[in-house]
Parts: structure tokens; sequence; C-alpha cells
């Protein structure tokens, strides 16, 4: 969609079309509605960033909280959303080993276990080993360093969910 087009649609067109470009976050979605018209996707994707960042520790957790594990019961389920699902295929998470799913689950578990929020990494930009090794090498962490580390990675889920909807050759 071109940017104009986005900046002239209702607010309840704007929310079914950017409700989920952060993962069950539509708040983040009717809070940058405030902020149209933007002058290009890159600006949309500004808005998204600045909401996210302006949030306290404890909106930044909430935001992770509802993101799905990679390669997780869900997932083993199909009951991931459309955009997940296929981000996770586009790690090749899909076709872990036994071995490679057991190490993840547990590893998931570990995480989760110490911070109270699921791991978070862009999966269109890691392939399931840089996934893995980043799993054990951010579990060495603080939680502070965790929550800001996995909303820097839910902005660049977020910047390319857009860039499937809107046309980034647009401009106002
Ligand atoms: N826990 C996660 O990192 N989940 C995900 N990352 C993605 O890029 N898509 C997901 O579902």
């Amino acid at each position: 969609k071109p940017i104009s087009v986005v900046n002239s649609m209702s607010y309840e067109d704007f929310i079914s079309l950017f409700g989920n470009v952060i993962e069950h976050c539509s708040l983040c979605a009717a809070a940058v509605w405030r902020d149209r018209p933007f002058s290009d996707v890159n600006s949309l994707h500004k808005s998204f960033c600045q909401f996210t960042d302006q949030l306290p520790i404890g909106g930044k957790e909430g935001i992770l909280r509802l993101h799905p594990d990679l390669a997780g019961r869900l997932a083993m389920s199909g009951g991931l959303t459309n955009e997940s699902t296929k981000e996770q295929q586009s790690a090749g998470l899909n076709t872990l080993t036994d071995q490679e799913k057991k190490t993840m689950h547990h590893l998931n578990q570990q995480y989760k276990q110490k911070f109270g929020f699921p791991f978070v990494i862009c999966a269109r930009e890691n392939k399931k080993e840089a996934i893995l090794t980043g799993l054990e090498r951010r579990l060495n962490n603080s939680g502070e360093t965790e929550a800001v580390t996995g909303v820097e990675e839910v902005k660049k889920i977020c910047r390319l969910r857009l860039l499937d909807i809107v046309d980034s050759s647009s401009k106002l």
C-alpha cells in the first residue's frame, strides 16, 4: 500500500492492517495512529519505535511476554499467527532435529525461568544456528539488558512486517 493510502484510511482500517506488526500488541498501532500523516514507511516505523522506547521496563517486558516461543508448543501445534508462522519457517525452525528441538525447548525454559519473559529475536534475520547461539549467549545477561535487547528485536520484526504492508518506495 502507498503511504498516502495509509494516511487517509480510517482508524479501524489502520488497526486491522497494523494491529499485529508488534505481535499481539494492537495498543502500539492504536497509539501510533495519532502520529499520522506519515511521510513514508520509515517514519511509520519510527513512531512504533518511539512508542515502545518510552514504555517503562514493565511495559517492555509485557510486549515480550506476548511473543510466542521460537519452535515452542504453539509453533508445533500450528497455533502461531500468520506472520510468526512465516518468520519461524524462514529461520528453518520447522526443520529442527529432535536434539535441536530439545535444546531449544530447554534453553527457552531456562531463559523464561530467569527473566520472566520469553527469548525474542528477529527470526527473519537469523538462521536456527544463530538463534540457538544467541539464546545461549543472552541467557548470561541481566534482566534489564534482556528487556531492552528483546525490544530491539521486536523493532526489527516490526520493521519487516511494515515493509510487507507499506510500499517502501512511496513517499508523501
Ligand atoms: N520468540 C520469538 O522471537 N518469536 C518470534 N520472532 C520472530 O521473528 N517471529 C516470532 O514469532
